[in-house]
């Protein structure tokens, strides 16, 4: 038994999550962290080249166009690559808070379909952290940012150092950002002003 539980409810003793002073300016946008992400890399053609906009708290804003590549069913997005939108603009929050963290837990209610075409407008919020873990929410609606909400995210990300990419990611690309100093400026970013 690990003592690892599932719920996406911040303990009791969970602080509220803190705009780091040099996070983004609301309203800035917050470029992509890797050419080839599939969320926001501008280097994958079918990906969902998301944009994402520093908000003015713990928070940030996203929009993506569904194209036909990220269909399931005919003429209707895939459920995963909306997760993958959610988790993604998820992901962003650490820009605000200035650490790196990846999904440990993201639960998804898809409330929706969401046709080819659609402009999808996406919120996500830090609600909590409490040591390495931030809970957070996001929220896409469709057609503009007061739309019909088509699908919620509840999700626990857990802070990391660079090291997790260094040590997993595979050798070929690791050595490939290394040495592009445009990437180390990004990782860097975040051990400079921990
Ligand atoms: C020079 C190089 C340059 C590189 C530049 C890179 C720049 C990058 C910039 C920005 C990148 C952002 C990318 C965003 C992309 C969108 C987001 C994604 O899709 S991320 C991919 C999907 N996620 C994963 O692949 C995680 C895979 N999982 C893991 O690696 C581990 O399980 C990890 C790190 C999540 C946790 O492992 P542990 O060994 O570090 O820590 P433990 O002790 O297990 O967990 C810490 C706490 O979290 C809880 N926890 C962990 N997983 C949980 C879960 N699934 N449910 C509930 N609690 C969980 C644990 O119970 C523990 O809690 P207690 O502190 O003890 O209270």
């Amino acid at each position: 038994m690990s003592g690892r539980t599932t719920a996406l409810t911040p303990p009791a003793d969970a602080g509220p999550p803190v705009r780091h002073p040099e996070a983004p300016a609301p309203g800035e946008i917050i470029g992509s962290h890797y050419e080839y992400c599939f969320g926001c890399g501008g280097g994958v053609a079918h990906g969902l080249h998301l944009e994402t906009r520093a908000g003015e708290g713990v928070n940030v804003t996203a929009e993506f166009t569904v194209r036909e590549a990220h269909q399931g069913a005919p003429g209707l997005a895939h459920g995963g690559v909306l997760a993958t939108a959610l988790d993604e603009t998820l992901g962003s929050l650490g820009w605000m808070l200035r650490v790196i963290a990846v999904t440990g837990r993201l639960e998804t209610d898809f409330l929706r379909p969401v046709p080819v075409g659609t402009e999808l407008h996406l919120t996500a919020e830090a609600v909590a952290v409490h040591r390495r873990k931030i809970y957070c929410t996001a929220t896409g609606r469709i057609g503009g940012p007061d739309g019909p909400v088509a699908v919620h995210a509840n999700a626990m990300f857990v802070e990391v150092k660079i090291d997790h990419f260094i040590d997993n990611g595979r050798k070929e690309e690791i050595q490939a950002v290394m040495a592009d100093p445009d990437q180390v400026k990004v990782a860097r970013a975040f051990e400079v002003n921990p």
